[in-house]
């Protein structure tokens, strides 16, 4: 398996906090890789470096080989990663379908005027919107709720609903922040095996999360991030027993 992402020697600094320092990762396309750490060791702001939110202050960050740390947040989404956020960013008074059509847009080719026209080929283009986005919904077991307004969804299925969202965009790199946030077991059950159907389209999974038991049934590689560094990585069993990562966690439990 080749490396399709690659963050080489990465720092970001605010002021005088270094947020993300000196970070390494490759991470091998069609694998689950799981990002830990206690609460502000740089978790999200890795997602924020590699989908352009933030520019690192050194280093570089490849996708396939392309130089990405310099290309704003609609081109790097255009390239194939795609994301979630640690809150729910959905849009609560339409369609639970709209919702998802709208992660269409980066690939839309339609023109302005060619939408005003409704020309033929705006028209095949929106069938096959609306048909994609119903594979997204139908993947993430919403397919019966598709007119619901997204608001209406309960706390898990608002969850999914940003993962198919986030599909929609056709991706080859999903990023998902704390996916299971605020799930219940049978929740998170759910969303664990449509984590693995998604791998098994071939799309490389990078989550960040906080439970460990979730993470460590999932992933088969996880880093560990301590203040913005590196400590180990590892496959689940490997990062478990490793001292320097018990010891970030101040004696918790990892598992
Ligand atoms: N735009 C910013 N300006 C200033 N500081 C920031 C900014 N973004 C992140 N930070 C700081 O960088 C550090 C890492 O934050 P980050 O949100 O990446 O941590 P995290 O590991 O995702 O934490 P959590 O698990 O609590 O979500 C924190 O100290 C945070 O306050």
């Amino acid at each position: 398996m080749s490396g399709l992402l690659k963050i080489d020697n990465v720092t970001i600094s605010f002021g005088g906090l270094t947020a993300v320092d000196s970070l390494n990762m490759t991470l091998a396309e069609g694998s689950i890789r799981a990002l830990i750490g206690p609460n502000g060791a740089g978790k999200s702001t890795v997602f924020n470096l590699i989908t352009g939110i933030y520019t690192p202050s050194k280093g570089q960050i490849f996708f396939r080989g392309r130089l990405i740390n310099k290309l704003p947040p609609h081109k790097i989404t255009g390239l194939g990663i795609a994301r979630t956020f640690q809150n729910i960013r959905l849009f609560t008074n339409l369609s639970v379908i709209d919702n998802v059509k709208i992660g269409h847009h980066c690939r839309s080719k339609a023109s302005f005027i060619d939408a005003l026209l409704r020309s033929p080929s705006t028209k095949k283009e929106e069938a096959d919107i609306q048909r994609q986005a119903m594979d997204c919904i139908t993947l993430m077991e919403l397919a019966d709720k598709a007119d619901e307004m997204a608001g209406n969804l309960s706390y898990g299925e608002q969850r999914r609903l940003e993962i198919a969202r986030a599909l929609a965009s056709n991706p080859s790199l999903l990023c998902l922040d704390e996916p299971a946030a605020g799930m219940n077991p049978i929740e998170k059950e759910t969303l664990a095996k449509m984590i693995k159907k998604i791998k098994k389209m071939g799309i490389t999974i990078f989550l960040v999360e906080h439970d460990m038991k979730f993470v460590m049934n999932l992933a088969e590689r996880v880093t560990v991030l301590d203040y913005g560094k590196k400590i180990t990585s590892g496959t689940p069993a490997e990062v478990q027993r490793d001292p320097a990562v018990i010891k970030a966690y101040l004696g918790k439990e990892v598992g």
